[in-house]
Protein backbone atom coordinates (compact mmCIF):
# COMPACT_ATOMS: atom_id res chain seq x y z
CA UNK A 1 0.00 0.00 0.00
CA UNK A 2 1.61 3.25 -0.49
CA UNK A 3 1.83 6.04 1.74
CA UNK A 4 -1.25 7.94 1.70
CA UNK A 5 -0.82 11.72 1.51
CA UNK A 6 -3.75 13.85 1.98
CA UNK A 7 -4.92 15.92 -1.18
CA UNK A 8 -2.19 14.52 -2.94
CA UNK A 9 -4.67 13.41 -6.59
CA UNK A 10 -3.62 9.90 -7.77
CA UNK A 11 -4.00 8.59 -11.57
CA UNK A 12 -5.42 5.04 -11.43
CA UNK A 13 -2.58 4.42 -13.60
CA UNK A 14 0.59 5.70 -11.50
CA UNK A 15 0.03 3.21 -9.04
CA UNK A 16 4.28 1.84 -9.28
CA UNK A 17 5.34 -1.12 -7.52
CA UNK A 18 8.80 -0.19 -7.73
CA UNK A 19 10.70 -2.70 -5.28
CA UNK A 20 7.17 -2.98 -2.92
CA UNK A 21 6.88 -6.16 -1.41
CA UNK A 22 4.57 -7.88 -4.44
CA UNK A 23 2.07 -9.11 -2.00
CA UNK A 24 1.20 -5.45 -1.52
CA UNK A 25 1.08 -4.20 -5.00
CA UNK A 26 -1.28 -6.53 -4.97
CA UNK A 27 -3.89 -5.17 -3.07
CA UNK A 28 -2.86 -2.03 -4.25
CA UNK A 29 -3.90 -3.53 -7.99
CA UNK A 30 -6.91 -4.56 -6.34
CA UNK A 31 -8.13 -1.20 -5.43
CA UNK A 32 -6.72 0.63 -8.05
CA UNK A 33 -9.39 -1.47 -10.10
CA UNK A 34 -12.29 -0.69 -7.76
CA UNK A 35 -11.54 2.64 -8.17
CA UNK A 36 -11.29 2.32 -12.25
CA UNK A 37 -14.58 0.78 -11.82
CA UNK A 38 -16.06 2.53 -9.69
CA UNK A 39 -17.73 5.98 -12.18
CA UNK A 40 -18.48 3.27 -14.75
CA UNK A 41 -20.85 0.97 -12.57
CA UNK A 42 -21.85 4.98 -11.55
CA UNK A 43 -22.52 6.00 -14.91
CA UNK A 44 -24.16 2.77 -15.60
CA UNK A 45 -26.92 2.96 -12.96
CA UNK A 46 -29.49 4.76 -14.50
CA UNK A 47 -30.58 2.15 -17.02
CA UNK A 48 -30.43 -0.56 -14.97
CA UNK A 49 -33.10 -0.54 -11.88
CA UNK A 50 -35.02 -3.50 -12.97
CA UNK A 51 -35.20 -6.92 -11.74
CA UNK A 52 -32.49 -9.11 -13.82
CA UNK A 53 -35.07 -12.45 -13.64
CA UNK A 54 -32.34 -14.14 -11.97
CA UNK A 55 -31.95 -14.75 -8.13
CA UNK A 56 -28.03 -15.21 -6.45
CA UNK A 57 -27.07 -17.95 -4.50
CA UNK A 58 -28.73 -16.52 -1.19
CA UNK A 59 -32.22 -16.65 -2.99
CA UNK A 60 -32.45 -12.89 -3.23
CA UNK A 61 -33.80 -11.24 -6.75
CA UNK A 62 -31.11 -9.67 -8.39
CA UNK A 63 -31.16 -6.33 -10.35
CA UNK A 64 -29.44 -5.78 -13.69
CA UNK A 65 -27.50 -3.01 -12.00
CA UNK A 66 -25.74 -6.20 -9.49
CA UNK A 67 -25.26 -8.41 -12.73
CA UNK A 68 -23.50 -5.43 -14.49
CA UNK A 69 -21.27 -4.28 -11.49
CA UNK A 70 -20.10 -8.32 -11.07
CA UNK A 71 -19.42 -8.49 -14.65
CA UNK A 72 -17.30 -5.13 -14.44
CA UNK A 73 -15.46 -5.84 -11.44
CA UNK A 74 -15.15 -9.76 -12.48
CA UNK A 75 -13.14 -8.72 -15.48
CA UNK A 76 -10.97 -5.98 -13.95
CA UNK A 77 -10.45 -7.76 -10.70
CA UNK A 78 -9.23 -11.50 -12.18
CA UNK A 79 -7.16 -9.76 -14.44
CA UNK A 80 -4.94 -8.34 -11.88
CA UNK A 81 -1.37 -10.92 -11.17
CA UNK A 82 -1.40 -12.19 -8.04
CA UNK A 83 -4.88 -12.55 -7.60
CA UNK A 84 -6.25 -16.42 -7.65
CA UNK A 85 -9.35 -16.44 -6.97
CA UNK A 86 -12.26 -14.06 -7.44
CA UNK A 87 -15.83 -14.74 -5.25
CA UNK A 88 -18.84 -12.57 -5.68
CA UNK A 89 -22.29 -12.38 -3.58
CA UNK A 90 -23.93 -12.82 -7.42
CA UNK A 91 -22.06 -16.18 -8.14
CA UNK A 92 -22.70 -19.52 -6.81
CA UNK A 93 -18.77 -20.49 -7.25
CA UNK A 94 -15.31 -18.97 -7.04
CA UNK A 95 -13.52 -17.89 -10.10
CA UNK A 96 -10.02 -19.35 -10.78
CA UNK A 97 -7.59 -16.15 -11.84
CA UNK A 98 -4.88 -18.01 -11.54
CA UNK A 99 -2.53 -18.68 -9.00
CA UNK A 100 -3.29 -21.51 -5.86
CA UNK A 101 -4.16 -18.21 -2.93
CA UNK A 102 -2.12 -18.59 -0.27
CA UNK A 103 0.50 -20.27 -1.74
CA UNK A 104 3.23 -18.04 -1.49
CA UNK A 105 5.02 -18.25 1.68
CA UNK A 106 5.03 -14.55 1.86
CA UNK A 107 1.93 -13.49 0.97
CA UNK A 108 -0.58 -14.32 -2.04
CA UNK A 109 -1.88 -15.28 -4.35
CA UNK A 110 -5.01 -13.60 -2.99
CA UNK A 111 -8.39 -15.03 -3.11
CA UNK A 112 -10.99 -11.59 -3.51
CA UNK A 113 -14.71 -11.03 -2.36
CA UNK A 114 -16.69 -8.77 -3.35
CA UNK A 115 -20.30 -7.48 -2.77
CA UNK A 116 -20.68 -5.64 -5.95
CA UNK A 117 -23.55 -3.54 -5.44
CA UNK A 118 -24.95 -3.22 -1.69
CA UNK A 119 -27.82 -2.11 -0.47
CA UNK A 120 -29.05 -2.02 -4.51
CA UNK A 121 -32.41 -2.09 -3.57
CA UNK A 122 -32.18 1.04 -3.25
CA UNK A 123 -31.44 1.57 -6.66
CA UNK A 124 -35.35 1.92 -7.17
CA UNK A 125 -35.41 4.66 -4.46
CA UNK A 126 -32.13 6.47 -5.80
CA UNK A 127 -30.53 6.30 -2.46
CA UNK A 128 -26.67 5.58 -1.77
CA UNK A 129 -25.62 2.21 -2.05
CA UNK A 130 -21.73 0.38 -2.52
CA UNK A 131 -19.24 -1.84 -3.69
CA UNK A 132 -17.56 -3.78 -0.40
CA UNK A 133 -14.18 -5.77 -1.19
CA UNK A 134 -12.13 -7.74 0.97
CA UNK A 135 -8.64 -9.18 -0.04
CA UNK A 136 -8.25 -12.55 1.71
CA UNK A 137 -4.47 -14.61 1.63
CA UNK A 138 -6.95 -17.92 1.89
CA UNK A 139 -9.26 -19.75 -0.28
CA UNK A 140 -12.51 -19.38 0.49
CA UNK A 141 -14.16 -19.74 2.96
CA UNK A 142 -11.82 -18.51 5.11
CA UNK A 143 -12.19 -16.43 8.61
CA UNK A 144 -11.72 -12.37 8.62
CA UNK A 145 -8.29 -13.51 10.40
CA UNK A 146 -7.56 -13.96 6.40
CA UNK A 147 -8.06 -10.57 5.36
CA UNK A 148 -4.71 -8.83 4.26
CA UNK A 149 -7.12 -6.03 3.52
CA UNK A 150 -10.42 -4.65 2.94
CA UNK A 151 -12.99 -1.79 1.90
CA UNK A 152 -15.83 -0.45 -0.11
CA UNK A 153 -17.20 2.65 -2.54
CA UNK A 154 -19.79 4.28 -1.31
CA UNK A 155 -21.77 5.88 -4.50
CA UNK A 156 -23.27 8.96 -2.43
CA UNK A 157 -23.40 12.17 -3.65
CA UNK A 158 -19.87 12.02 -4.11
CA UNK A 159 -17.97 8.70 -4.62
CA UNK A 160 -15.58 8.07 -2.22
CA UNK A 161 -13.68 4.86 -1.30
CA UNK A 162 -12.33 3.64 1.98
CA UNK A 163 -9.28 1.48 1.72
CA UNK A 164 -8.18 -0.56 5.32
CA UNK A 165 -5.39 -2.55 5.73
CA UNK A 166 -2.33 -2.88 8.37
CA UNK A 167 -1.57 0.05 8.81
CA UNK A 168 -4.76 1.81 8.99
CA UNK A 169 -7.68 3.38 7.24
CA UNK A 170 -7.74 6.11 4.07
CA UNK A 171 -10.96 7.49 2.64
CA UNK A 172 -10.26 8.71 -1.04
CA UNK A 173 -12.68 10.64 -3.32
CA UNK A 174 -13.12 9.23 -6.60
CA UNK A 175 -13.43 11.17 -9.81
CA UNK A 176 -14.24 10.08 -13.62
CA UNK A 177 -11.34 12.02 -15.40
CA UNK A 178 -12.89 13.95 -18.30
CA UNK A 179 -9.27 13.23 -19.73
CA UNK A 180 -10.46 9.75 -21.12
CA UNK A 181 -8.20 6.70 -20.41
CA UNK A 182 -7.11 5.82 -24.24
CA UNK A 183 -6.35 2.46 -24.58
CA UNK A 184 -5.79 1.59 -20.51
CA UNK A 185 -9.13 2.04 -20.08
CA UNK A 186 -11.24 4.39 -18.00
CA UNK A 187 -9.29 7.05 -15.88
CA UNK A 188 -10.06 8.00 -12.90
CA UNK A 189 -8.48 10.71 -10.56
CA UNK A 190 -8.35 9.95 -6.88
CA UNK A 191 -7.72 12.17 -3.69
CA UNK A 192 -6.70 10.89 -0.06
CA UNK A 193 -9.57 13.08 1.97
CA UNK A 194 -8.50 11.35 5.11
CA UNK A 195 -5.16 9.61 5.72
CA UNK A 196 -5.92 8.27 8.88
CA UNK A 197 -9.46 7.68 9.51
CA UNK A 198 -10.64 6.70 12.94
CA UNK A 199 -14.08 6.69 14.59
CA UNK A 200 -14.58 9.38 16.53
CA UNK A 201 -14.56 8.87 20.33
CA UNK A 202 -17.91 10.31 20.96
CA UNK A 203 -20.97 8.57 19.55
CA UNK A 204 -24.12 10.23 17.45
CA UNK A 205 -25.31 7.93 15.13
CA UNK A 206 -26.97 4.19 14.96
CA UNK A 207 -28.72 2.50 12.53
CA UNK A 208 -30.26 -1.27 12.92
CA UNK A 209 -31.69 -3.33 10.23
CA UNK A 210 -34.58 -5.56 10.19
CA UNK A 211 -38.33 -5.13 11.25
CA UNK A 212 -38.32 -4.59 15.31
CA UNK A 213 -41.08 -7.37 15.61
CA UNK A 214 -38.95 -9.50 14.50
CA UNK A 215 -36.02 -8.64 17.13
CA UNK A 216 -34.99 -11.01 19.81
CA UNK A 217 -35.99 -9.28 23.61
CA UNK A 218 -32.97 -8.70 24.09
CA UNK A 219 -31.77 -6.71 21.39
CA UNK A 220 -34.82 -4.90 21.65
CA UNK A 221 -33.89 -3.99 25.07
CA UNK A 222 -30.62 -2.49 24.49
CA UNK A 223 -32.22 -0.70 20.91
CA UNK A 224 -34.25 1.17 23.44
CA UNK A 225 -31.31 2.20 25.22
CA UNK A 226 -29.45 3.22 22.61
CA UNK A 227 -32.73 5.10 20.51
CA UNK A 228 -32.63 7.28 24.02
CA UNK A 229 -28.36 8.53 23.08
CA UNK A 230 -27.83 8.63 19.81
CA UNK A 231 -29.63 9.73 16.75
CA UNK A 232 -31.00 7.07 13.93
CA UNK A 233 -29.52 7.07 10.94
CA UNK A 234 -30.72 4.01 8.59
CA UNK A 235 -30.48 3.84 4.67
CA UNK A 236 -31.06 0.52 4.07
CA UNK A 237 -27.29 0.21 2.37
CA UNK A 238 -24.91 -1.14 5.12
CA UNK A 239 -21.99 0.50 3.00
CA UNK A 240 -23.89 4.02 3.35
CA UNK A 241 -24.65 3.25 6.98
CA UNK A 242 -21.33 2.19 8.21
CA UNK A 243 -19.97 4.95 6.55
CA UNK A 244 -21.85 7.10 9.23
CA UNK A 245 -20.93 5.53 11.78
CA UNK A 246 -17.09 6.04 10.46
CA UNK A 247 -17.96 9.31 10.41
CA UNK A 248 -19.78 10.42 13.26
CA UNK A 249 -19.18 7.60 15.72
CA UNK A 250 -21.95 5.21 16.80
CA UNK A 251 -23.01 1.81 16.20
CA UNK A 252 -24.49 -0.05 12.85
CA UNK A 253 -26.23 -3.78 13.76
CA UNK A 254 -27.90 -6.02 11.02
CA UNK A 255 -28.93 -8.26 14.01
CA UNK A 256 -30.06 -12.20 14.65
CA UNK A 257 -33.95 -12.28 14.07
CA UNK A 258 -36.09 -14.49 15.71
CA UNK A 259 -36.74 -16.62 12.69
CA UNK A 260 -33.44 -15.71 10.81
CA UNK A 261 -30.93 -15.94 13.86
CA UNK A 262 -28.04 -15.85 11.06
CA UNK A 263 -29.32 -12.30 10.32
CA UNK A 264 -29.09 -11.30 7.13
CA UNK A 265 -25.81 -10.36 5.77
CA UNK A 266 -23.01 -12.62 4.01
CA UNK A 267 -19.85 -12.75 6.11
CA UNK A 268 -17.48 -13.50 3.82
CA UNK A 269 -18.60 -10.58 1.15
CA UNK A 270 -20.23 -7.87 3.86
CA UNK A 271 -19.23 -8.81 7.36
CA UNK A 272 -15.49 -9.72 7.43
CA UNK A 273 -14.80 -6.85 5.26
CA UNK A 274 -16.82 -4.10 6.84
CA UNK A 275 -15.61 -5.77 10.55
CA UNK A 276 -12.03 -5.59 9.32
CA UNK A 277 -12.73 -1.67 8.25
CA UNK A 278 -14.38 -0.55 11.41
CA UNK A 279 -11.51 -2.47 13.64
CA UNK A 280 -8.33 -1.28 11.26
CA UNK A 281 -10.39 2.55 12.34
CA UNK A 282 -10.19 1.96 16.31
CA UNK A 283 -13.53 0.18 16.35
CA UNK A 284 -15.34 -3.44 17.05
CA UNK A 285 -17.32 -5.81 15.23
CA UNK A 286 -19.27 -8.61 16.63
CA UNK A 287 -21.88 -11.40 15.85
CA UNK A 288 -23.49 -10.66 19.22
CA UNK A 289 -20.65 -13.36 21.15
CA UNK A 290 -17.14 -13.77 19.39
CA UNK A 291 -15.28 -10.62 16.84
CA UNK A 292 -17.03 -11.03 13.46
CA UNK A 293 -13.20 -12.19 11.95
CA UNK A 294 -13.26 -15.23 14.30
CA UNK A 295 -16.23 -16.77 12.89
CA UNK A 296 -15.86 -19.90 11.00
CA UNK A 297 -17.61 -19.77 8.10
CA UNK A 298 -18.74 -23.32 6.35
CA UNK A 299 -19.73 -21.72 3.13
CA UNK A 300 -18.70 -18.80 0.86
CA UNK A 301 -22.22 -17.68 1.08
CA UNK A 302 -22.89 -17.84 4.72
CA UNK A 303 -24.78 -15.22 6.43
CA UNK A 304 -24.16 -13.82 10.14
CA UNK A 305 -25.60 -11.64 12.54
CA UNK A 306 -23.27 -7.96 12.42
CA UNK A 307 -23.17 -5.39 15.13
CA UNK A 308 -19.90 -2.88 14.73
CA UNK A 309 -19.27 0.63 16.12
CA UNK A 310 -17.70 2.08 18.78
CA UNK A 311 -16.07 -0.05 21.47
CA UNK A 312 -18.11 1.24 24.12
CA UNK A 313 -21.17 0.45 22.37
CA UNK A 314 -20.17 -3.18 21.28
CA UNK A 315 -19.15 -4.20 24.81
CA UNK A 316 -22.97 -3.12 26.31
CA UNK A 317 -24.19 -4.69 22.83
CA UNK A 318 -22.53 -8.01 23.90
CA UNK A 319 -23.42 -7.81 27.69
CA UNK A 320 -26.93 -7.19 26.73
CA UNK A 321 -27.14 -10.78 24.53
CA UNK A 322 -25.53 -12.71 27.16
O1 LIG B 1 -33.89 -3.93 3.53
P1 LIG B 1 -33.35 -4.33 4.86
O2 LIG B 1 -33.94 -5.56 5.45
O3 LIG B 1 -33.29 -3.16 5.83
O4 LIG B 1 -31.84 -4.79 4.54
C1 LIG B 1 -30.86 -3.89 4.27
C2 LIG B 1 -29.55 -4.58 4.25
O5 LIG B 1 -29.52 -5.49 3.16
C3 LIG B 1 -28.50 -5.15 2.27
O6 LIG B 1 -29.02 -4.35 1.26
C4 LIG B 1 -27.94 -6.43 1.69
O7 LIG B 1 -27.00 -6.19 0.71
P2 LIG B 1 -27.27 -6.46 -0.87
O8 LIG B 1 -28.02 -5.30 -1.40
O9 LIG B 1 -25.87 -6.56 -1.35
O10 LIG B 1 -28.03 -7.76 -0.94
C5 LIG B 1 -27.51 -4.32 3.11
O11 LIG B 1 -26.78 -3.39 2.39
C6 LIG B 1 -28.42 -3.62 4.09
O12 LIG B 1 -27.78 -3.35 5.30
MG1 LIG C 1 -24.74 -6.21 0.43
MG1 LIG D 1 -25.12 -6.89 -3.24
Amino acid sequence: MSDPDPGDDRADDDADPGGADPADSTVEAVFDAVAATAPEIRAALPGRRVESGTDNPSGESVLAGDLYADELLGEAITAIDGVGSFVSEEREAAVDAGGAVGSDGDGGPYAVAIDPLDGSSNLRSNNAMGTVVGVYDAPLPATGRDLVAAGYVLYGPITTMVVADESGVREEVVEADPGGGGDDGPAVSRSVVEADLTLPDHPLVYGFGGRVPDWPDDFTAYAREIEDELKLRYGGAMVGDVNQVLTYGGIFAYPALVDAPEGKLRLSFEANPIAYVVERAGGAATDGEIDILDVEPEGVHDRVPLYVGNEELIERLQAALD
